[in-house]
């Protein structure tokens, strides 16, 4: 069974709750629900941050395996509210249903632009079909957002706003778990004025050939974390781990985190970025809404020089983030690629970058 992406038009139905299993690549080994065996982490955010000082320091710990072995965890006890994130599905799917004449100003505009709606179908960066329609929004410093639907703007605002600090304090967390003070990735990425985004994914129900199509190719995120959750119980993000594809289940109400380029850069590649990917399949529609934060537009990531005297050198060089979204967002999504604009190849005798 091949997982395609496909030329052919696809229905902009109004998305709705669907339950159900769904296919999935006989390759792929599910996982997910438990943090033994090979499945994916999970890391307690209220014993993060509430618990003894004994348990904090493990979870730090245990944290900072997850970003190594993984790039990619669950968070469970995380304190956004169930129906927080309920409203902001429910404002994304009324706007996704709304006639195109109502979202003409947003539609399949520049990479770049803050507020973008658009469709895997016709995608113009590589010319590929993605079964998907997307919404997004830069949220922080200032929230964009379409007037319609009207709810729209104060669930977002609410939204970027408790994710944001979650965010953030995971990003202390990550620090730490480096060895290093806990607001020093926040100093070194500018955080007082970070960028955050935010993403809605709607996947409609699957008809094109073949059993399985592809919803977003593998890739990796431009920004530091991302946070993401979908509706209901119709699975089709997969992460890839040790070479293998896994499909990620999420327990009741955790998020998943994914570690994103910019923290493999600024960790010196001490953490990678996770490659992950969606699928549809069958008749069950599925959405997923991403909060992504990152330094500032104009911060120049580079490693934190204290990791790089670990006796590996710099592995990256400093790219300003603007540049390094603009690049990620214009081109092909090819799993890491991207990343090689910022990485610095050693060889024995000298010191390149690639191009
Ligand atoms: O829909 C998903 O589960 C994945 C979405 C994703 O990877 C993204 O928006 O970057
Ligand atoms: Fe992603």
């Amino acid at each position: 069974m091949v997982i395609m992406a496909t030329a052919s038009p696809a229905p902009h139905s109004p998305p709705k709750h669907t339950n159900g299993e769904h296919n999935c690549h006989p390759s792929v080994l599910s996982t997910g629900g438990n943090d033994d065996g090979g499945g994916i982490p999970v890391v307690d955010f209220d014993v993060l941050v509430n618990g003894t000082a004994d348990e904090r320091s493990q979870a730090v710990r245990d944290l900072g395996r997850a970003c190594e072995d993984w790039g990619f965890f669950m968070v469970s006890n995380h304190g956004v509210p169930e129906d927080l994130k309920e409203a902001m599905l429910e404002a994304c799917k009324e706007l996704f249903s709304l006639p195109d004449e109502e979202k003409a100003e947003h539609l399949e505009t520049e990479p770049m632009a803050p507020i973008r709606i658009g469709s895997g179908f016709y995608s113009v960066v590589d010319g590929a079909r993605y079964w998907r329609n997307y919404l997004k929004m830069f949220a922080h410093p200032e929230l964009h957002c379409p007037e319609k639907p009207a709810k729209l703007r104060d669930v977002a605002a609410e939204y970027s706003a408790k994710t944001r600090d979650l965010l953030l304090q995971l990003a202390k967390a990550i620090s730490g778990s480096l060895g290093l003070d806990g607001g020093r990735i926040s100093e070194a990425l500018n955080f007082d004025a970070c960028f955050q985004i935010l993403v809605g994914n709607h996947y409609p129900a699957y008809t094109g050939p073949g059993d399985l199509g592809v919803g977003l190719p593998a890739h990796s995120d431009h920004g530091l974390l991302t946070l993401l959750f979908q509706d209901g119980s119709v699975d089709g993000l997969q992460v890839e781990h040790d070479g293998e594809w896994h499909l990620a289940k999420p327990l009741p109400g955790a998020f998943f985190v994914i570690a994103g380029d910019q923290l493999e850069i600024v960790s010196n590649g001490r953490y990678k970025a996770a490659v992950h990917r969606a699928v549809v399949g069958g008749e069950q529609e599925r959405m997923s809404f991403v909060s992504m934060i990152s330094p500032s537009m104009d911060t120049v990531v580079e490693p934190v020089p204290e990791l790089a005297l670990e006796g590996r050198g710099m592995e990256f060089r400093g790219v300003r983030y603007r540049d390094y979204m603009a690049y990620q967002q214009s081109n092909k999504l090819e799993a890491k690629e991207a990343l090689n604009i910022a990485r610095v190849r050693h060889t024995t005798d000298r010191v390149e970058q690639v191009d």
